[in-house]
């Protein structure tokens, strides 16, 4: 497929980002497509807002399975980009128009010319949140095509086109979304001792959470604790009365994380008192690690140095995937696509460098051909 065809799709996709379960405009997209190629070896079925492809194989020992992530970020877009997103307030700001655009690319090539093995092309949604991953998974479609491979890549802004990077092992971390609601008395900015001001409970919230990492996780294994939103008030002369709180949490190992939402909740606890109000306490969606198969990050390698592209080792990285459960059930792995952008992912001026998807294609299809 040309590079040109290629960035049309992405430019397409870039401009209709939808939030997770809503992505009817990209299924229709991509149905639309998918239903322009040459039917003989595709069988295809849709899954809430997701869709399955199946790719017949010529001589069918196993199914690998390729999964590209569809939904977008609520994020305003602020590139300069002529195809800016025309869905204000979403933007596709962690590469999903990219993933899509490459499981596009490697789909018409194997449309025409299949590979030995059967093919499996899961364009998954609500991979921000709340999470698809795991509910695809236990879908009859999916049970039915069952694969017994897998793997899936992620743009990385900060690598050169060209680069490849993965690791054997743990290559994205456990995480937990958070998000907490106060409740205090709201009042006159004027008259403080008649209220139960939910800024300052909220803002003290914050700084004592900045402790539970520093003091409660050995410092030879790893955690992250962010705030990402505040939101509290109505005006600049008034008490208020509510604040809400949003963010996430990440570990490298699983009880890292009970011991997070411990503190987490012992600390809420005092503020409660502190402050004389009610904390709630929401964990939003939680996904497992992201962990790679070493013997099969091993034949990847070869397959892309093969391909004279450059494979760097990945240091573990406090991202999250809901890709990891689909990582626990079935052998496979993840790898970074450098995309060589000045801002990095979920930022509003993520501008991924569009070569970067011949080269998506080239190391997706290469290893679907070839990965031992
Ligand atoms: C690759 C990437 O950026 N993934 C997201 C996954 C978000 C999980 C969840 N919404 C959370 O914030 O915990 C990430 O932020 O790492």
């Amino acid at each position: 497929m040309q590079l040109q065809s290629l960035i049309n799709i992405r430019r397409d996709l870039h401009q209709i980002p939808e939030l997770g379960f809503q992505e009817t405009k990209t299924q229709a997209y991509l149905l639309e497509y998918i239903a322009s190629l040459p039917q003989q070896h595709l069988e295809v079925k849709t899954w809430r807002t997701g869709i399955l492809v199946k790719v017949a194989g010529t001589n069918p020992y196993e199914t690998i399975a390729y999964r590209a992530d569809m939904d977008g970020l609520p994020i305003q877009e602020q590139t300069d980009y002529s195809f800016q997103s025309v869905h204000s307030g979403n933007m596709h700001a962690c590469g999903h128009d990219f993933h899509m655009t490459i499981a596009i690319g490697a789909l018409t090539n194997l449309a025409t010319h299949p590979a030995e093995q059967n093919v499996l092309f899961l364009f998954q949604p609500a991979e921000e949140s709340p999470g698809g991953a795991l509910s695809m998974m236990e879908s009859e479609e999916m049970k039915a095509w069952w694969p017994d491979k897998i793997f899936a890549l992620h743009i990385a802004p900060e690598l050169p086109i060209g680069t490849i990077s993965s690791r054997e092992g743990l290559l994205f971390a456990n995480t937990s979304e958070l998000f907490m609601d106060f409740k205090g008395k709201g009042g006159h900015a004027a008259f403080p001792h008649m209220t139960k001001d939910m800024v300052v409970a909220a803002s003290h919230l914050i700084v004592g959470a900045q402790q539970i990492v520093a003091r409660n996780v050995d410092p030879l294994d790893s955690a992250v604790l962010t705030f990402g939103k505040m939101t509290a008030g109505h005006v600049q002369n008034g008490i208020a009365e509510t604040a809400r709180l949003e963010g996430t949490m990440r570990t490298f190992l699983p009880e890292t994380m009970e011991r997070l939402k411990q503190r987490v909740e012992a600390l809420v606890e005092g503020n409660e008192m502190i402050h004389d109000c009610s904390i709630t306490i929401d964990y939003g969606s939680n996904y497992y690690q992201v962990y790679n198969s070493g013997n099969l990050v091993e034949s990847f390698r070869h397959i892309v140095e093969q391909q004279d592209y450059v494979y760097q080792e990945a240091r573990p990285a406090m991202t999250g995937e809901d890709f990891g459960y689909m990582l626990r059930d079935i052998p496979g792995f993840m790898f970074w696509l450098g995309v060589d952008s000045p801002h990095g992912l979920h930022h509003n001026q993520l501008q991924p460098k569009e070569e970067a998807l011949r080269v998506g294609v080239d190391v997706v299809e290469a290893t679907i051909r070839n990965l031992k």
